[in-house]
């Protein structure tokens, strides 16, 4: 019964009805909105959609109803101007009555035809409407989150969807939209919950009821095990926002080597010039790819030199060490023949060269070209291991110009070290397409219900403010400090509850006295 008294204390904290209530405190005021829902230009259907107290007047002035027909339903109608009568189009109309309605309000949507006359007079006929007002981007969607029908994560979720351009992006999009970081969010906080009234009934009543001293001890076991969890959950390497964004890949090198004529190969399209002149690529050329469902952001760069005076170029170097310092990956992209040449000045016997030494002198000769620290990542070159290299993937480029002996050794001692490729004659060009993809796949996230990744820097900066709440939580050594740590609980909640939309109490009330004048 007293655990039952400090649980609903508690539950102040899940304050969807707070939200609800406040919502509609002021829905008195709120407008019916009308969009168009699908996208502008000649389409079969185009679907506008109404919602507000006054879509079901709309609804029946539109089309044609003198009594509402049943919800949900299709049915083909005229749909006319209530002031003139004239017909506008014929076409699909629902009723949604709320709150079985994306919004929760009373809704219904128009099906008409694709055509921009025909669109702009429906709107422009809405627009004359009484009460009724064009929507602001989004508010459908926020009337629907007020509602109580989505969480801020699905919001986002369904967003990601409308924006998906592969079919990795599409299945995270969709799984969070589900609710897949909602439910693993929500877990954790009735964890933190139960951890919280269990302390508050300790507070409360410890002194005339029997509750165990040991209240703290066992709720920092159960924190502990929350708080791994949660930074594990961090620490993913940003997959699922990289599998949001797109995996930025840089093609870097030396002038001429064949980067521009690489990025054209992987794009299938001439979107670069590619010159025999050294210096030809000056900016950057991003090219948006979808590599085996992944999205990719591929981009060439300048030639990477030092001894040029040209302010144009020196630009453009700058440009492009940035990229590559910003890039998850780099294709460092080598010409063959210039390569074999070095190095053949380097060691005396070519023919004995083991892949220790091969790696040793590539990385001495990335060293040499004068890539920055940023791009180089120090730590990385420490060893002489070139698989340490792990933003880089080497790629020799115009191996066609080798002797089949030299192509024989090169490949001998760079083995699944480099990707040897010709843009000239395409050898090699599907090896390393399925080279790229693999990288690039465990450089994103793989959606999943079970363990999903969260997917935005908001997400990662809340979580990081809950896991330092929950830090300071843990440094509690004394019951005599339970208030204090049970406060860090409740930021802890606080900080879960900016993510999903289930923001604190106090939050709300700040809100809604906010437009309060003083002395009020
Ligand atoms: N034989 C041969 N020539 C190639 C190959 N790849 C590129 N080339 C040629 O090498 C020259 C330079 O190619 P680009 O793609 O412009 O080189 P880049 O690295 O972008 O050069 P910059 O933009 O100046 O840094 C062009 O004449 C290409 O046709 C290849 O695999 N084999
Ligand atoms: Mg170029």
């Amino acid at each position: 019964m007293m655990l039952f008294h400090s649980l609903s204390k508690v539950k102040l904290f899940s304050v969807y009805g707070l939200i609800l209530r406040h919502y509609s405190v002021s829905s008195k005021n709120i407008s019916t909105i009308f969009a168009l829902s699908s996208g502008w230009g000649k389409c079969g259907v185009a679907v506008v959609r109404v919602s507000g107290p006054d879509a079901a007047n709309v609804f029946k002035k539109f089309s044609g109803y003198k009594l509402l027909p049943e919800a949900r339903k299709a049915n083909l109608r005229r749909i006319r101007d209530p002031l003139t009568n004239e017909v506008l189009d014929q076409g699909l109309v629902l009723w949604f009555p709320g709150p079985k309605s994306f919004t929760g309000e009373d809704s219904c949507e128009f099906h008409i035809h694709g055509s921009t006359a025909v669109i702009s007079s429906m709107l422009a006929t809405l627009g004359r409407f009484p009460n009724l007002r064009l929507a602001e981007p989004g508010e459908f969607t926020r009337r629907a989150f007020y509602a109580g029908k989505l969480d801020l994560t699905a919001v986002e979720g369904m967003n990601d969807l409308i924006n998906a351009e592969t079919e990795f992006q599409r299945k995270q999009a969709l799984l969070q939209l589900e609710g897949s970081l909602f439910h693993t969010y929500n877990e954790w906080k009735n964890i933190l919950i139960k951890c919280l009234s269990d302390i508050e009934a300790f507070i409360d009543f410890s002194e005339d009821q029997d509750i165990g001293n040991d209240v703290l001890e066992k709720a920092k076991q159960t924190v502990l095990e929350l708080k791994n969890k949660m930074k594990k959950h961090v620490q993913d390497g940003k997959r699922g926002e990289r599998l949001r964004n797109g995996v930025n890949m840089a093609i870097l090198g030396v002038p001429n080597v064949g980067k521009s004529s690489l990025l054209n190969k992987i794009c299938r399209r001439p979107a670069a010039i590619v010159s025999p002149l050294a210096g030809t690529t000056r900016d950057l050329i991003r090219i948006d790819l979808d590599l085996g469902g992944y999205p990719v952001v591929l981009i060439d760069t300048a030639g990477i030199r030092t001894d040029t005076k040209d302010l144009v170029e020196v630009e453009g170097v700058n440009r492009a060490m940035k990229a590559a310092s910003d890039a998850d990956l780099i294709l460092l992209v080598l010409d063959s023949v210039h390569f074999n040449h070095w190095f053949s000045t380097e060691i005396k016997c070519f023919n004995t060269c083991n892949n220790d030494e091969f790696s040793r002198l590539l990385i001495n000769y990335i060293k040499e070209i004068h890539l920055n620290d940023e791009v180089l990542e120090l730590d990385d070159f420490s060893s002489n291991d070139i698989t340490h290299l792990n933003r880089f993937l080497i790629v020799f480029n115009k191996i066609d110009l080798l002797q089949p002996s030299q192509l024989k050794l090169l490949t001998e001692i760079s083995r699944d070290s480099a990707v040897r490729i010709s843009c000239e004659t395409e050898v090699g060009m599907e090896n390393l397409i399925e080279k790229l993809t693999s990288c690039v796949s465990s450089l994103c996230a793989q959606p999943s219900i079970d363990s999903p990744c969260y997917t935005q820097i908001r997400h990662k900066l809340c979580l990081l403010e809950c896991l330092s709440s929950l830090e300071s939580f843990l440094n509690f050594k004394e019951e005599s400090e339970v208030d204090l740590a049970s406060h860090c609980l409740r930021m802890a909640l606080n900080s879960l509850g900016k993510i999903t939309g289930h923001v604190s109490t106090e939050q709300i009330l700040d809100e809604i006295f906010e437009s309060f004048c003083i002395g009020k």
